[in-house]
């Protein structure tokens, strides 16, 4: 029989047995005293407890506590050891890479890692309401509302958004995954959050991804976050990026750049326009963005920027055509709001400092944005203003008015121009003390960090620009967006009776126009490479009883001759369409009605506002 060992604990007791007489005088402890001395230095009353179940249960407790304590106290130490192991091992043969979550990889992971096997059999996951955008919730053709409609065929949002199940990545905490037969440790933290973070009125807590692989170098990690790049971008490849200055509500620091949102690119050939004017302006990016181009413009001490000047009356196409660029060469887009305001130009000139290598910056509205020069120079400008206004009026077209003072009236020149003056009173003195216009100046000439970078700056009113603002340099090319033509009212029409199926043929466009182009004037010599823009066949959607794509074609010729040639915008035309967006045969009955209504009620407004 082997003999019962004793565990000789008395250096480890020596004090709790102190004031303990030893029976038989010697300081050996069994399994049974072990607990009851440790213990009874804590639990007063123990040895009552120990002394009462032996009494009543006939049950030395103490056993089951000692063994209890040995397994505690080898586990504790195992796992020190593989503590200290594991850390000595990852410092030595692991290597990591961090990833913060200011940084878009932070998100492009998170949503692969969301996407693995790892994720979907973790026991412990982060569930995160899907936020998509209107445009990733459906698709036109998924008409089977079935259950979220309601008796009287109502769609119901919160039914629909119900059925979108949640998003599922990892918890906080060390996951395992394997990636191309390598194991990868994927490790999420937190960070408290500073004082100066603020999301939605409180502190915004900092997040950390730390990828980790075995050996002594990174190149796996970097692979796959290689990986994971391709991966995202193929998700996103069709859609157009969009950044706005971080909200100073939610963030002490101004003057960074924030995602909004993605949306899927624009087609170029859903912006309706002359051939050769899209083609110029295509052909002239396409040329500056070429890699060739920084060396091209180093060589000559060319500053490597771009800019151009959108203008026109609202709803013209502006905003969409800087949209549709955006989407055809793959930038994002940056946009700035110089009427925000709490922008300073110290923000300003941060914002521009810190653009990536290429992406397309969008000022928008530029002349409501209050800039101002001292008075000395306002006075010279607004002389060279009047001069050129006076000029712009030989140009004809739908610019000025008889008495070259005013500008044809639209029902978009009438919104904006409320628009605009409430601007104007309720941010020209916040403005004149954020942004001046030497502080855009400085800005938009900056240091060489945002050298790259193409500057679309749109308006509503080129005269009343500065001289400054629109030299070549700052703006190398105008285009100049007009009120519908024939043509355009058509193309309108087609495009919007086809469904997303259907390709749409575009009026013949190539990159480089051979004829001078009518509205656009360019401050450089315009380009060599002619990429051409796609125009395919297309069939229409039949809608409406109409029976062939050939019919379609009839009747938006006939809807575009029910309406005078450039009186209308796109958007006011669009606007009319969309509410009819299925029937193009009511549309083409009600154009008439329309027409005479929205001119009747220019007319009105042209009466009480006192513009010819
Ligand atoms: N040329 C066009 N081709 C296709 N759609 C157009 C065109 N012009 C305007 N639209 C439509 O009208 C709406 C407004 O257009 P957009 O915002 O591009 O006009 P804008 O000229 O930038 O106006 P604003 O000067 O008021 O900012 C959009 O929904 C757009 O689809």
């Amino acid at each position: 029989m082997p003999h019962k060992r004793k565990i000789d604990f008395s250096s480890l007791l020596s004090s709790v047995n102190s004031s303990r007489d030893s029976n038989n005088g010697t300081q050996s402890l069994n399994l049974t005293e072990l607990p009851a001395n440790i213990l009874e230095a804590f639990i007063p009353g123990y040895s009552l407890i120990l002394r009462y179940a032996l009494d009543v249960f006939g049950f030395d407790i103490s056993i089951v506590l000692s063994i209890g304590l040995i397994i505690f106290a080898f586990v504790t130490s195992v796992q020190y050891l593989w503590d200290k192991a594991y850390t000595g091992f990852s410092t030595f043969c692991m290597s990591s890479v961090y990833i913060d979550d200011s940084d878009d990889l932070f998100n492009s992971v998170l949503e692969w890692i969301a996407a693995q096997r790892m994720s979907k059999i973790s026991r412990s996951v982060k569930a995160v309401t899907y936020r998509g955008s209107a445009w990733e919730e459906a698709n036109e053709d998924d008409h089977d509302g079935g259950e979220v409609l309601d008796e009287a065929g109502i769609f119901n949002f919160s039914k629909w958004a119900a059925r979108v199940p949640p998003r599922y990545e990892p918890y906080y905490g060390r996951h395992r995954f394997w990636f191309q037969g390598k194991m990868f440790i994927f490790d999420r933290s937190r960070r408290a959050a500073s004082s100066s973070q603020y999301q939605y009125g409180r502190p915004s807590d900092e997040e950390l991804i730390e990828l980790t692989c075995v050996g002594r170098s990174t190149k796996p990690i970097r692979d796959l976050l290689d990986y994971v790049k391709i991966w995202s971008l193929d998700k996103e490849k069709a859609l157009t990026v969009i950044r706005r200055p971080v909200n100073k509500e939610r963030s002490r620091y101004g003057g960074v750049w924030s995602r909004v949102s993605s949306r899927p690119s624009r087609p170029m050939e859903t912006v309706v326009l002359e051939p050769e004017q899209k083609a110029r302006v295509l052909t002239d990016i396409n040329e500056y963005l070429h890699p060739s181009s920084p060396r091209w413009y180093a060589n000559r001490g060319i500053p490597y920027r771009r800019g151009y000047l959108f203008h026109g009356p609202p709803g013209t196409g502006k905003t969409s055509l800087s949209f549709a660029l955006a989407g055809i060469f793959g930038l994002e887009i940056y946009v700035i709001s110089l009427l925000e305001p709490t922008l300073t130009e110290a923000d300003l000139s941060n914002l521009f400092n810190s653009l990536p290598r290429r992406c397309i910056v969008l000022l928008e509205d530029i002349d409501t944005a209050g800039l101002v020069r001292d008075e000395k120079s306002d006075e010279s400008s607004s002389r060279s203003k009047a001069e050129k206004s006076k000029s712009n009026t030989k140009d004809g077209d739908n610019e000025n008015s008889e008495d070259g003072k005013e500008e044809r009236f639209t029902l978009h020149d009438l919104a904006k121009a409320m628009k605009s003056s409430n601007r104007r009173e309720r941010t020209s003195d916040d403005v004149r003390q954020g942004i001046s216009l030497s502080g855009l100046l400085n800005a938009i000439d900056g240091v060489a960090t945002h050298e790259g970078r193409v500057l679309v700056m749109t308006t509503n009113h080129p005269e009343k620009l500065d001289d400054a603002l629109i030299r070549p340099g700052r703006v190398d090319m105008q285009v100049q967006f007009g009120l519908a033509t024939r043509v355009q009212t058509r193309e309108l029409f087609v495009r919007m009776y086809s469904s997303d199926k259907d390709k749409i043929p575009e009026r013949k466009t190539t990159l480089s126009s051979p004829t001078p182009l009518r509205h656009t004037t360019s401050n450089l010599p315009n380009g060599t490479s002619k990429p051409s823009v796609s125009a395919s066949s297309t069939s229409a959607t039949l809608l409406d009883n109409i029976t062939s794509p050939s019919d379609l074609q009839a009747i938006a010729d006939r809807f575009a001759e029910s309406l005078p040639e450039e009186t209308f915008s796109p958007a006011e035309i669009q606007g009319f369409l969309l509410t009819r967006k299925k029937e193009p045969q009511r549309a083409l009955r009600e154009v008439e009605v329309w027409r005479d209504g929205l001119l009747e009620a220019k007319e009105r407004r042209r009466k009480v506002f006192g513009v010819q």
